[in-house]
């Protein structure tokens, strides 16, 4: 609902940097905004000193902002863990200009109209980024096309659900027939459905019993619960349904996104094969796997608790290869906060403690940080953190270039006068934001 841009009281102007993040690759030049659009982009020899308003960010960094397309805001009902105002600032001070919203997390989930309609009053009195909401797919809407129908026709970009506990009482596991079901709904809107896939073994879950066969402090203990065989089994049975999305198949138009992949190994071996197969799938991965590994993490420091889990330092490595390679397509932050109580801080029982990272506001910097290792590129950040997520999201109007909504600007020199400050590796990093209306 807010227009305009805040720096500038012209309504045409030009941001000028010596480098912009174009398809075209990076180019010196300048955005040309009017009227509150990005209404062209020049190079440096066709501009330079005929334009009298201009932003010049010298050798700072504009690029569109991230599209966060895995975030867990907690409103209404669990506002205290996240509302729409603290999440939606913390987005903007890391560079999401836009962010997704899960179906749970808030109370009730979002998995009918009536819940998307609380969904959308909590959401409107207060954000600082666009948002836009997936609908929950629960066994008790799988089967009714027509309520799935009208939760898309109210305007969800698409579906998510659990196949194993999601840890909140209101949205309970899908197995592979509600699955189905959902993408044959979801093949007439071509949208997509999330899976958040892991499925409980039976063998091991004895494991996550209250001693969990160890010393509840420890992230081994925690480690032990959700074996890597977890996601395998989950990606596996998903795969015997993600074939009716193949070119002439019954679910054609419909789309899975596996979110959160942690196991680097089998599970996304078997995500490579579905591709090859000619399956309408994809594959995020999240800057906590990026950036941490299981041997580093201290005992009861529950703040690294996640579902599913941190692995290994081999697995990490694993996963920017895929990433490197293409072979995980897009970065989420799966952003997953709660009170600081149900982390049990004090206690630090791993077994006990509310599973999620709390990490919207430092995506950005994160990736950019442990990526210097592997020689990321800006391009690549776009192509992980923009232009696939947009597309994922059906934003499609985000990944042409000349519309993309949103611009921000990572000031490399010393920090610009217009916003809050993030430190990076050997970078100071600033955003602003630039909208459309
Ligand atoms: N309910 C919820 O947010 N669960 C998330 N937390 C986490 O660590 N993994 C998840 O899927
Ligand atoms: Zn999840
Ligand atoms: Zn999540």
């Amino acid at each position: 609902s807010q227009s305009g841009c805040s720096l500038f009281p012209h309504s045409h102007y030009w941001i000028a940097s010596k480098r912009i993040v174009t398809p075209q690759g990076i180019i010196s030049g300048a955005v040309e905004i009017k009227g509150g659009s990005i209404v062209s982009i020049v190079k440096n020899k066709d501009w330079s000193g005929k334009f009298k308003q201009v932003v010049d960010y010298g050798n700072a960094v504009v690029m569109p902002g991230l599209i966060d397309v895995h975030a867990h805001l907690d409103d209404p009902g669990r506002a205290e863990w996240e509302g729409f105002p603290s999440g939606t600032k913390a987005a903007a001070a890391g560079g999401i200009t836009t962010l997704i919203d899960m179906p749970l997390n808030n109370f009730p989930s979002t998995v009918s109209t009536e819940t998307l309609k609380l969904k959308i009053e909590a959401a409107e009195k207060s954000i600082y980024v666009d948002v836009g909401f997936w609908g929950g797919l629960v066994p008790e809407n799988a089967f009714n096309a027509t309520a799935l129908e009208a939760l898309l026709d109210a305007g969800v970009h698409g579906l998510k659900s659990f196949m194993c506990p999601s840890g909140i009482n209101d949205f309970p596991m899908t197995d592979a027939r509600h699955i189905k079901a959902g993408l044959s709904v979801l093949a007439k809107y071509k949208r997509p459905l999330l899976v958040h896939s892991e499925i409980q073994s039976v063998v091991e879950s004895h494991l996550e019993t209250e001693d969990g066969g160890g010393d509840p402090r420890s992230y081994s203990t925690y480690l032990k619960t959700r074996p890597p065989s977890w996601e395998e089994a989950a990606v596996r049975e998903l795969l015997t349904v993600t074939k009716d999305t193949r070119s002439g198949g019954p679910a054609e138009g419909a789309h899975l996104h596996v979110v959160h992949l942690s196991d680097a190994s089998s599970s996304l071996d078997l995500i490579k094969e579905a591709k090859r197969r000619g399956d309408s799938i994809t594959v995020e991965t999240c800057p906590h796997y990026l950036a941490f590994s299981a041997e580093e993490i201290p005992d009861g420091d529950t703040r690294f608790k996640c579902a599913p889990p941190i692995r290994d330092a081999a697995n990490k490595e694993k996963l920017w290869n895929a990433l490197m390679e293409g072979d995980i397509d897009m970065l989420s932050s799966d952003h997953s906060p709660t009170v600081p109580e149900l982390k049990l801080l004090n206690d630090g029982n791993f077994l006990k403690a509310w599973g999620g990272i709390s990490s919207i506001q430092f995506v950005l910097p994160v990736t950019w940080s442990y990526g210097q290792k592997y020689g990321i590129t800006l391009e690549q950040l776009v192509s992980w953190w923009s232009e696939r997520p947009a597309k994922l999201a059906g934003q499609h109007s985000k990944v042409k270039f000349l519309k993309l909504s949103f611009y921000i600007c990572i000031s490399i020199n010393p920090p610009s006068p217009f916003s809050g400050a993030l430190r990076m590796n050997n970078l100071e990093m600033t955003t602003t934001l630039f909208r459309e209306p």
